[in-house]
């Protein structure tokens, strides 16, 4: 991993950073769309959030905005992505060559983004030395010799969820700092290392209640 500068992002809340994801998305669309200023009104009508929310999100990492000339979207699109640590590349390994796991090595965007998706591993001797996507799958017994030899900076568990626990306990085991989980049960890692537990079908259940209020609004 090729590290930037210092970093900001111990002094801005879990809140926060959260909605950082959302902002670096506009403003990269923003970027590809020629506008290189942009006022937190405009911010507030089109991505949905309150103007003063957007100010006081921004003003935490030095604001950039300037009064009478709003936010440069370039300088904030960097600042945001240096904060996100996306203006660095890192290697990442996938846990689990099923369905998901595939579908995450064939996703090129995750190399444009800077997660270069080195290898995947899996238990079953039946898939071990199969090809998914150029890529040999490595035996998970072969893990900790990998990962003496390599420099790996994130882990992608795709396994069943029964073993989504032990597969992390190896990952940091063997020294991996950051997890991401596909797994629908949260794992749970030592203090140092970051984890990140997805629960897809957490969006689907919003998207539920969504319908179901929009059925009775309608009187359907
Ligand atoms: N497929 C989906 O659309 C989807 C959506 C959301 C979440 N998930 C979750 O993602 C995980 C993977 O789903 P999937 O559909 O790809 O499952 P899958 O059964 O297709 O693949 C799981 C793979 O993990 C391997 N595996 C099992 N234990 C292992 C271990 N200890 N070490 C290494 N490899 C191991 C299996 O051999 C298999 O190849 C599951 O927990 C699932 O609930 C899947």
């Amino acid at each position: 991993m090729i590290t930037g500068g210092a970093s900001v992002s111990e002094k801005i809340s879990p809140a926060v950073i959260r909605r950082l994801p959302k902002y670096y998305r506009y403003l990269e669309e923003l970027e590809g769309k020629g506008i290189d200023k942009i006022s937190s009104s405009q911010m507030s009508l089109e991505m949905g959030l309150n103007a003063s929310q957007i100010r006081r999100d921004l003003n935490c990492f030095g604001g950039f905005g300037q009064q009478g000339y709003g936010y440069s979207v370039g300088k904030l699109k960097k600042e945001i992505s240096h904060i996100l640590g996306l203006d660095q590349r890192y290697n990442v390994i996938i846990i689990g060559a099923g369905r998901i796991g595939q579908a995450l090595m064939g996703y090129k965007n995750f190399m444009l983004e800077g997660f270069n998706v080195v290898d995947i591993f899996d238990n079953d001797p039946l898939k071990v030395g199969t090809e998914i996507e150029g890529r040999e799958v490595q035996n998970i017994a072969m893990l900790d010799s990998y990962l003496k030899d390599k420099s790996i900076d994130i882990a992608i568990i795709c396994t069943p969820k029964e073993y989504a626990q032990q597969s992390a306990d190896l990952l940091v085991s063997f020294g991996i700092k950051a997890v991401w989980n596909f797994a629908p049960a949260d794992v749970a890692v030592r203090r140092g290392v970051a984890v990140e537990n997805v629960h897809l079908s957490d969006s689907l259940y919003v998207l539920s209640y969504k319908l179901k209020e929009k059925i009775k609004g309608t009187g359907i």
